[in-house]
């Protein structure tokens, strides 16, 4: 573990503790019962599922299915009204959760007079860290982001190029869960290829990435375990080694 703090630069001495008890968990995610209704309308109903250590979870669903509504649960920023919801050892809502997840929303939120290594810098400096800037660099190549680009300002840059910044962010948090929502739409195909095996490598290292996706091929290709929602309910829950792109397709519209 020591060897696996070092790779990712400098970490407060209390993550180092954390990451080091982090090591012998590999259940990452869970969700218990959880339920959630706006206005009187459920939008989560009992939704359960686990999410270990290196897992790729893809969740499909039409709109309004209740994907973000579980994202934004784990990440803290809506409340559930029953059940519970854990990352790691941590409950979200009762423990701090917050160093352990980092989000990539379709859309990444930069600021677009800085820099891509700048902006690094500032979300990095935000979540505690700071790094040298060879490290901040390094993080940025290890996403695909070329360095002729790293200093260049955000409003020049593409959706995927912002996305990889994100990414960049994810990884200089040092997070161990990497919520991501619709983070392929709108990108063309060889944004979304880059984007695919980014994400494959984050899970060799052990990152676990919870992705709300429209993209059928793409859950197929990227996922390791797929789920789709039906009206706030988690209808599905299937491994992807074990379906194809077709199947998947068939099964969705089946279920939806
Ligand atoms: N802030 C809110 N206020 C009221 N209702 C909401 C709110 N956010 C979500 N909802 C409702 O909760 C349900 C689930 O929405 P959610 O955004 O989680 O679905 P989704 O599967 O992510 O959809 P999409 O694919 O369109 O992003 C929907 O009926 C939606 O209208």
């Amino acid at each position: 573990m020591f060897v696996h703090c070092i790779d990712y630069g400098r970490i407060h001495v209390c993550d180092k503790f954390q990451h080091q008890f982090l090591i012998h968990i590999s259940l990452m995610l869970k969700a218990l019962n959880i339920t959630k209704s706006y206005n009187g309308k459920m939008a989560l109903k009992d939704v359960s599922f686990e999410v270990s250590k290196g897992e790729i979870f893809c969740l499909l669903g039409q709109n309004g299915a209740g994907k973000t509504t579980t994202i934004n649960i784990f990440l803290g920023f809506i409340k559930k009204d029953g059940g519970k919801a854990f990352v790691a050892d941590k409950e979200v809502g009762k423990d701090d959760t917050n160093q352990l997840t980092a989000y990539i929303p379709e859309t990444v939120q930069l600021y677009g007079n800085l820099s891509g290594v700048e902006n690094l810098d500032f979300f990095s400096r935000l979540a505690g860290f700071e790094y040298t800037m060879a490290k901040l660099e390094a993080f940025l190549s290890k996403t695909g982001l070329q360095e002729d680009a790293q200093h260049k300002r955000l409003s020049s840059y593409s959706k995927g190029m912002r996305q990889k910044v994100g990414i960049a962010i994810a990884l200089a948090k040092n997070a161990e869960v990497i919520f991501m929502d619709e983070p392929t739409s709108g990108l063309d195909p060889k944004a979304t290829a880059e984007f695919t095996k980014i994400c494959k490598e984050l899970a060799d290292m052990g990152k676990v990435i919870f992705m709300a996706t429209h993209d059928i091929f793409n859950a197929v290709e990227l996922g390791n375990t797929i789920g789709i929602m039906k009206e706030g309910v988690l209808a599905q829950k299937l491994k992807a080694s074990e379906i194809d792109a077709n199947e998947l397709k068939q099964l969705y519209l089946e279920t939806i």
